[in-house]
């Protein structure tokens, strides 16, 4: 029987106001280097929003009304024991404040950026896809990703195995609370 990956239970946190989102350059650990929301492993008797909250402050110091904007869900040639879970947040629309101090951690550095500029090429190569459904927040989605290890340069391959996105799917949520709309 093959093997059957384990779930991990994260989120991630986007603080999004007007014309602009707040991220965080990764200090250290998985993803170091990288521009990411904010984010970490939902604790035991923790909900998924809970998480987000404590995360978002332990990371950055802040904290302000979240929603739930999308689900990720990604395997990795890299950790193969492991399937990964994604609860992704967004900042209520309309905001423009939030309580606490902006701060960096030993985790992150928050810095804002235009929400034209966003720094896309230093963050996970599958970020870009969804993001944007993010930013506006008018759909749910769950998102479905597949990193495999490139085939093209094995040069480029590491001790860790150098993975790439190579499958990947976005569905939008029917939201209930909208008109249904007709599909063709
Ligand atoms: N925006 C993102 N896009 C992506 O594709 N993978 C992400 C991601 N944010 C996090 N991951 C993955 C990478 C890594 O395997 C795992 C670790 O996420 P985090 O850096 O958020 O958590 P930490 O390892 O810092 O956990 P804590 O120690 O609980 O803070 O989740």
């Amino acid at each position: 029987m093959p093997m059957i990956p384990r779930i991990r239970l994260y989120t991630n946190v986007f603080v999004v106001f007007e014309g602009k989102i707040l991220l965080g350059m990764k200090k250290r650990g998985v993803g170091e280097g990288l521009y990411n929301g904010f984010g970490g492993k939902v604790e035991p008797g923790e909900t998924p929003l809970e998480a987000a909250h404590r995360e978002l402050k332990e990371e950055c110091g802040i904290d302000l009304p979240l929603i739930h904007a999308g689900r990720l869900l990604f395997l990795s040639a890299a950790m193969p024991s492991w399937a990964f879970h994604i609860e992704l947040y967004r900042s209520a629309p309309g905001l423009s404040t939030y309580t606490g101090e902006l701060a960096e951690s030993d985790e992150m550095r928050p810095e804002w950026f235009p929400l034209s500029s966003i720094p896309y090429s230093q963050m996970w190569s599958g970020d870009k896809l969804w993001l944007p459904l993010v930013i506006t927040g008018e759909h749910r989605f769950l998102a479905r990703e597949d990193y495999d290890r490139e085939t093209d340069d094995a040069s480029k391959e590491d001790s860790q195995g150098q993975v790439e996105l190579k499958r990947w799917w976005i569905a939008l949520e029917q939201d209930p609370s909208r008109t249904e709309e007709k599909r063709k």
